[in-house]
């Protein structure tokens, strides 16, 4: 077992079966590093979402896992083949140890329940030796840390806005500390300036906690400024897996310059990707400002 490695994915394949079958994700090969954001890119339908829940386990029929295997190095030492795990054991491994913040994850909240309580229940079950008193103090310490507050421990989730809902989801994804997040797409319908604050808190709370974030989006340059690695995703496969800083400056992959490319703030007047240089703080300057 590594300590610095988190997540080891191998040869990971995906087949929708249906008539024709729909090969999503194909021979998929990447390590996660305890504690690095790893951005995944590509365009939709590139096989994004199939992986991040195909790691999870949370595929339905018709897909099928058909090859590969997801070994989970755990930070008391074992190795955590996911494949092998019962139906019951994933279901605690994933608040417990990976969760998951999806796009509309902030309409998953009960609407009758306060979010207090719905945090609360995340830890009675999961956490059966916490008390009332101390799961009600850790609801409270979790709403503070997202910025939501723990004035709103008794709001019900039609009082918050969009934002603070997906931050209460960023909560419960926190609740139980977890060694990784598995973030697809977590603050797409939100507002820009909304999520450059939840992306901020993201970046802090990671310090904090030290846990890993696989970040899914196809917003390229978002990845570029939160992530430590990139993977470019195209039909099914990663083409290119690096830095950020190299996917940006060196990208070696034609597809990944073109995706490059695609996005107007990344590139000069005449439509060609423009490299910028890189400021003291390591955040990329492009044609147009900093990102
Ligand atoms: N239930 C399904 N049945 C058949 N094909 C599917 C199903 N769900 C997804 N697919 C196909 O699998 C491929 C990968 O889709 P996926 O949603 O994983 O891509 P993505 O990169 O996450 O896209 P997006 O950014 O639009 O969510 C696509 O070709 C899609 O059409």
């Amino acid at each position: 077992m590594s300590t610095d490695n988190l997540l080891t994915v191998s040869d990971f394949s995906v087949v929708y079966d249906v008539d024709p079958p729909v090969e999503a994700v194909r021979d998929v090969t990447f390590t996660l590093r305890r504690g690095e954001i790893l951005g995944l890119a590509g365009e939709s339908g590139c096989g994004k979402t199939t992986l991040a829940y195909g790691l999870q386990r949370l595929l339905r029929p018709p897909a099928v896992i058909t090859a590969g295997s997801a070994v989970f190095h755990d930070e008391g030492g074992a190795d955590i083949d996911l494949n092998a795990l019962t139906e019951r054991e994933m279901r605690q491994f994933r608040w417990d140890k990976a969760s998951m913040v999806f796009q509309g994850a902030m309409n998953a909240l009960n609407p009758v329940m306060a979010v207090g309580r719905q945090i609360d229940d995340i830890l009675s079950t999961h956490r059966p030796g916490m008390g009332r008193g101390e799961r009600r103090a850790q609801a409270a310490e979790l709403l503070d840390l997202v910025g939501v507050g723990r004035d709103r421990l008794r709001s019900y989730p039609h009082e918050l806005s969009g934002g603070m809902r997906q931050r209460v989801m960023i909560a419960m994804a926190l609740a139980l500390t977890p060694q990784l997040m598995i973030m697809d797409e977590p603050t797409t319908a939100l507002d820009v300036l909304v999520q450059r604050e939840i992306l901020r808190q993201i970046s802090d709370l990671r310090e904090q906690f030290g846990f890993s974030v696989i970040f899914i989006t196809h917003d390229l340059p978002l990845l570029l400024e939160i992530s430590d690695r990139i993977a470019v995703m195209r039909e099914g496969r990663i083409v290119e897996l690096d830095t950020a800083e190299n996917i940006y400056h060196h990208a070696r992959h034609e597809y990944t310059r073109r995706l490059l490319g695609s996005f107007p703030s990344l590139t000069g007047e005449r439509g060609g990707f423009v490299r910028g240089a890189h400021d003291d703080d390591g955040a990329v300057a492009v044609a147009g400002g900093t990102i």
